[in-house]
């Protein structure tokens, strides 16, 4: 990271969620340059930075216990962040916000979430009213866009070529997070995402996994309310009920944990 000025010292925490990784930073006191692009980006570089594939800032909320504010890797603010949703969590528990339970605001709304004793974090996520199905995929937005497609032999499945077609073929400027699905029975699925702001593939994708559970109910591929996702970095679930066409009470609940923490100039 270029250094030619140095104006800060940047307290931060890194926390993984399945393989998810971010940069977390207790922002309440406002003092987070947001508007600086390059350095959420270098702060994110694998290479030059503190590397993840995000960066969260965790900042008071009028309304709520906190609010998480999510920035993709390559520095511009993302839509909601899944994993990053239950770290963030995690990392208000650490700073003694909030006990088991809590409410908190993030870029599409509000979220209830509760933290085991395990430090297994449930989140739970907003209802969904729309899935749009095509002949060989699904989209559907669960915080973030997300096409969900069936592949065979996914363990050898070329997620980063294939993904980034999708992503910018199909989705235009904007693009999609592109999730490639193989069922492994009869409620479990394995999953691989490319995702988008990372620009590759991630060992995990918390809204992805929740689009991938609710495309394959919606298609009558699983019968239960409740399912197993594996992913490249662990394995996730996603528990919901379905009332009048509507996903109602959806929750996404897996791990999440702080890996070690720092300070950096910048
Ligand atoms: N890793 C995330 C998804 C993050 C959002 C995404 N990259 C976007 O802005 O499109 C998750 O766990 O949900």
């Amino acid at each position: 990271m270029s250094l030619d000025f140095i104006v800060m010292q940047l307290k931060f925490y890194k926390y993984q969620g399945t393989g998810n990784d971010f940069v977390m930073i207790d922002n309440r006191s406002l003092s987070f340059p947001k508007e600086n692009t390059e350095l959420v980006a270098n702060l994110c570089d694998r290479r030059f930075g503190i590397g993840a594939d995000g960066l969260i800032l965790l900042e008071d909320d009028d309304a709520a216990d906190f609010r998480m504010v999510y920035y993709n890797a390559d520095g511009h603010e993302g839509s909601l962040c899944g994993n990053g949703g239950r770290c963030t969590v995690a990392f208000a528990k650490f700073l003694g916000i909030i006990d088991k339970d809590t409410r908190f605001n993030a870029a599409d709304g509000g979220h209830r979430a509760t933290i085991d004793d395990d430090g297994t974090v449930s989140l739970q996520m907003q209802d969904l009213t729309e899935i749009r199905e095509k002949s060989n995929y699904a989209f559907l937005n669960t915080g973030s866009p997300h096409h969900v497609q069936l592949v065979k032999g996914i363990e050898d499945f070329d997620v980063y070529n294939e993904g980034r077609k999708i992503r910018y073929g199909l989705y235009g400027k904007r693009g999609s997070n592109v999730n490639f699905v193989e069922p492994l029975d009869d409620d479990c699925f394995a999953v691989r995402t490319y995702e988008r702001g990372v620009e590759d593939e991630t060992l995990s994708c918390g809204t992805g996994v929740t689009a991938v559970a609710l495309a394959m109910h919606s298609q009558g591929r699983i019968k239960a309310n409740q399912v197993k996702l594996r992913v490249q970095g662990g394995q996730l679930k996603v528990k919901f009920n379905k009332k009048d066409g509507v996903y109602r009470d959806i929750y996404l609940i897996g791990p999440a944990e702080q890996v070690f923490k720092g300070e950096i100039e910048c």
